[in-house]
């Protein structure tokens, strides 16, 4: 045989040895259950998990790069997931080869089991046979090499012995895929900028020096590299090393069904599982994460063996404690041969878990994951009992063999370590009885009542977010009902409900603080777990200030926020979007909480047909809860009503109430479809404030005639209606009379005989109709947009300030030197150089002003201070007043000491318009140019008293009242 043939041969050898050694390594997943002698099989426990391409700008945001890429995949939202096969390929549109893919996500996600099958697919021929060589490296493992030298052939000659006995040499002929499990477990200092360059795959250097100049591209350019990690810990590569991120999502709802189904194989169990799960909102929506669904299915395999139904676990913490005290329960059934009833904390019990906690606690604290004999001695356990111990608590620790000469032992997952840890912080740290040995107080956390606020204080400052769950935990620990849980072993001395009030505060103080988006949603999940009332309102807050910036999360993060909004167990009922930040960004983002909220309400957010898009398949869907939908005040097109008319014509769809503005005549086409489809179950349409005219209704109301329009209440205000749109409505409503039961014709014009007609229905017997408004109608109602509204104001000469002078007809103030002799009265300004007008608002109402100088144009409650030059006097500086400032330098607005300039004011007009509908609680300014109004700002609010418009006439200024009539 040739030489070049043996080697061959010798390589396709060493391939088929390499994939036995790695199909027997990597064909069971390690739950703890093997050593029972029941191993679970990847490939049958397996469920396909949700990733997608994430985000990568959010590695490094300086990257100038990487800012440019994370813009132009910006304009493409759509997420497209990748499947676990593919994980190196090209994404459409990229040609170049991707050499290092990092796979984010949080803990307990999927990432180790998603390597993992990749590996055995690759072993068992089924996937990926361009590759010729896959060497699968967990960070872990590689830790405890951090003293050691070798070559990159030793390093894996030590890992893959098959690769030593075919003297494998160079691995620069072969397509070599190298993965890295867990980048936040590695303890290897990683120093992109200052490591020397390596090349030589056979010169020996420290490990730490390998990988970075591997994953630089130094070392074996040619070879493939796969990186996993939580996301808080990927800032440790440099992005340019980075060709492709991904995002492990976790399961999507079917594949949860599926998980548990795989389980379990009993059918009937499967089903009890999962429709237990189904009633908690929060349980299921945290089975996302595949770590959580191993947890409760084996809580809730035992949990409903013993008792049907009851409280299930709500939080992360909860399902842990159930899990542990499960465990413990197990043990002293199978082991020590207890009974179910017994108490499950027995002194050894007791003492088992305090000795665990020790290790995990302590050994987070060094950052190591894997554990040595000694370490277990330190701790009090002794090897003997060790292995009792991970033979019975096989599901908590487990003892690792294999690689290592010595016996080393890890948790059966990061996350039980982390519980573990905090509740020995728990145990040992907060209970003011406790005494420390000195070495145990390197740790802060012990000085006693500012305890959480450190704990708070590390977790934020662990760079790679190593502490962020331990301090979930932490905080779940805190709570009364979690130590009831643990009764018999937490002592009950209990953190007060007020010490748990200033953590919450403390948290908030931190959430302000600018942290950043990961901190900020480890931070709301800690609220979370400390059961925080104002949690959602936080996360509102942060979104709307821009704190969490909603263009620079990242699809996990914000499916993060999703989780937390949706398993707060806050009431959903209604979501208001402008809570969040009036985006269609943040509506596509958080239509899971907008599919589980009742009332929806988007009024004046800017949506497009992207939004109709995604809105129609959560009103097609079976499983949503939106049951009245407000989306008034978006520019939507046709096509975009198409859309969602589709969604409202669909089975499934069991939407009642409709708010929204219809662009044009064509759209009131495909509503009035929707009106006359069988299964729709529309029954109150808001459609006012439309320019439907007679035409538009006219088309409605063949969707009003239909046998199967259910509609009760149907408002048209401010359509443009006239006689002849009533007489379409009439004939509609004589044909399918039974239903309508109010129909709202306020400010319309129509005419005598549009009101008597429809008035007759009223006393028809055959008609339902018991309201009918038709009031504020009249011919300037027939104007388009917010003028039909108009109102004549009066300015209150009882208000005016004394350096205010009238003229024009009592329309026009001007700011003067002199003092005017205005009669002294309890109404007057007596320092603001202000007035107020007579009329007191409460329905929709326009009016337009010219002002000169320096003028604030206003509405406020009658209550706004007169005397003194106090902030309640002044517009500006009070809740009750809502203020446009104009001046030449531009516009701004003011409420309640909040002062926004308006960037759209660089072309200032004299003329401004406003309009106030104070039912729906919205204010608005335009600048009227030639005619047409032009947007500045609109409030929205509730008003809860009647409206008086008012002027603030700064010196050498002046404002009137335009006469519209
Ligand atoms: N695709 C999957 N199908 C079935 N079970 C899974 C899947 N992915 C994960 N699991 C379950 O979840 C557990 C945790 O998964 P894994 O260890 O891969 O998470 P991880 O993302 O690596 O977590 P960490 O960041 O904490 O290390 C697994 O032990 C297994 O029980």
């Amino acid at each position: 045989m040739k030489q070049e043939e043996l080697a061959d041969c010798l390589q396709i050898i060493c391939r088929h040895k390499l994939k036995s050694g790695l199909k027997k390594k990597f064909q069971c997943v390690f739950e703890g259950i093997s050593k029972a002698g029941n191993p679970t099989l990847l490939n049958q426990i397996y469920t396909e998990l949700y990733i997608t391409e994430g985000g990568t700008g959010e590695v490094n945001e300086e990257h100038e790069v990487r800012q440019i890429e994370t813009a132009s995949r910006k304009q493409d939202r759509a997420e497209t997931s990748i499947r676990q096969e593919d994980i190196f390929k090209a994404p459409p549109g990229r040609d170049q080869a991707i050499r290092t893919v990092m796979t984010k996500g949080v803990a307990g996600i999927g990432k180790t089991v998603l390597t993992q099958k990749f590996t055995l697919d690759w072993a068992e021929d089924k996937a990926n046979q361009d590759i010729e060589f896959t060497f699968p490296f967990t960070f872990r493992e590689l830790n405890v090499l951090k003293e050691k030298k070798f070559s990159l052939v030793e390093l894996v000659h030590l890992f893959f012995t098959e690769t030593k006995e075919a003297a494998m040499c160079s691995f620069d002929h072969f397509q070599v895929v190298f993965i890295f499990d867990g980048l936040d477990e590695c303890r290897l200092p990683l120093d992109f900028h200052n490591t020397e360059v390596l090349t030589d795959p056979t010169e020996s250097t420290s490990v730490d020096v390998l990988l970075t100049n591997l994953i630089r591209g130094k070392l074996l350019p040619s070879a493939r590299l796969w990186i996993t990690t939580r996301p808080a810990a990927a800032n440790q590569i440099l992005p340019q090393c980075v060709d492709m991120v991904t995002e492990v999502r976790g399961f999507i709802d079917p594949q949860k069904e599926e998980y548990f189904r795989k389980r379990f194989r009993h059918e009937e169990q499967a089903s009890r599982i999962i429709s237990h799960i189904k009633t908690s909102r929060s349980l299921h929506i945290m089975c996302h994460i595949p770590v959580f669904c191993w947890i409760t299915a084996t809580v809730l395999e035992e949990v409903l063996k013993t008792r049907e139904g009851g409280e299930l676990p709500k939080t992360l913490t909860e399902m842990y404690i159930h899990f542990l005290v499960v465990q413990c329960k197990l043990k002293k059934v199978k082991y020590d041969g207890g009974a179910e009833s017994d108490p499950h904390w027995s002194p050894e019990t007791r003492k088992m878990i305090e000795s665990l906690g020790k290790v995990a606690f302590e050994q987070l604290q060094k950052g190591n994951l894997i554990f040595y004999e000694s370490d277990l001695t330190e701790c009090g356990i002794d090897i003997r009992a060790a292995s009792v111990y991970s033979g019975v608590f096989t599901q908590i620790f487990k003892e690792e063999t294999g690689l290592y000469k010595d016996k080393v032992f890890c948790f059966v997952h990061l996350s039980v370590q982390e519980f573990l840890a905090a509740l020995h912080v728990r145990l040992t740290f907060i209970d003011p009885g406790v005494i420390l040995k000195p070495e145990e107080r390197y740790w802060p956390y012990w000085l006693g009542n500012k305890f959480y606020e450190c704990a708070v204080d590390e977790a934020l400052q662990s760079p790679h977010g190593h502490l962020d769950l331990f301090l979930r935990f932490l905080m779940g620990l805190s709570l009364q009902t979690n130590q009831t849980l643990l009764r018999g072993l937490v002592a009950q001395t209990g953190s007060s409900s007020e010490t748990n009030q200033k953590t919450v505060q403390y948290i908030k103080t931190k959430i302000s603080e600018n942290v950043s988006p990961e901190k900020s949603i480890n931070l709301f999940h800690c609220l979370n777990e400390l059961n925080d009332g104002s949690l959602v309102e936080e996360i509102q807050q942060s979104l709307r200030s821009g704190r969490l910036s909603t263009d620079k999360l990242s699809p996990a993060q914000w499916s993060a926020l999703v989780f937390i909004l949706l398993s707060s167990e806050k009431d959903l009922d209604v979501f208001d979007l402008k809570k969040y930040s009036a985006s269609e960004e943040a509506l596509l983002r958080l239509l899971p909480v907008v599919k589980a909220s009742n009332k929806v309400l988007l009024s004046d957010c800017n949506l497009s047909d992207r939004s109709c898009e995604a809105l129609s398949s959560v009103l097609s869907s079976q499983s949503s809860s939106l049951r009245d939908l407000d989306l008034s005040n978006n520019n939507l097109q046709d096509s975009g009503v198409k859309l969602l008319s589709a969604g409202l014509e669909s089975p499934g769809c069991r939407l009642r109430g409709l708010r929204f503005v219809l662009s044009r005549v064509q759209s009131c086409e495909a509503l009035s479809s929707v009106l006359s489809s069988q299964s729709s179950s529309l029954r109150d349409l808001d459609l006012s404030n439309n320019n439907l005219q007679d035409s538009g209704v006219k088309l409605l109301s063949v969707g009003l005639k239909s046998p199967h329009c259910e509609l009760e209440t149907l408002s048209l205000s401010g359509c443009l209606l006239s006689e002849e749109g009533c007489s379409s409505l009439a004939s509609a409503l004589s044909s399918n009379p039974s239903h309508l039961r109010e129909l709202d014709l306020s400010y319309n014009h129509p005419g005598d005989s549009g009101v008597k007609l429809l008035s007759a229905g009223l006393e028809d017997p055959d008609w339902r109709l018991d309201t009918l408004r038709v009031d504020h109608g009249g011919p300037q109602t027939l104007r388009p947009g917010p003028r039909k509204y108009v109102c004549e104001l009066e300015l209150d000469t009882n208000t005016i300030h004394r350096n205010l002078k009238l003229s024009d007809n009592k329309r026009k103030v001007t700011r003067v030197a002199e003092y005017q002799s205005y009669p002294d009265h309890p109404d007057r300004f007596n320092n603001c150089p202000q007035l107020l007008c007579r009329n007191g608002l409460t329905g929709r109402c326009y009016w337009e002003v010219e002002w000169r100088g320096l003028v604030y144009i206003s509405v406020s409650y009658r209550g706004i201070r007169r005397k003194g030059y106090s902030d309640d006097c002044l517009f500006e500086y009070n809740d009750h007043s809502w203020t446009l400032m104009c001046s030449k330098g531009g516009y701004s607005v003011c409420h309640n000491y909040r002062r926004t300039s308006l960037s759209s004011s660089s072309s200032v007009s004299n003329r401004v318009a406003v309009y106030v509908d104070c039912p729906a609680g919205s204010l608005s300014f335009y600048r009227v140019s030639s005619d047409s109004l032009i947007h500045l700002h609109t409030f929205n609010t509730t008003f809860t008293e009647p409206l008086y418009p008012g002027f603030f006439v700064g010196s050498r200024s002046s404002v009137s009242l335009r006469k519209l009539y």
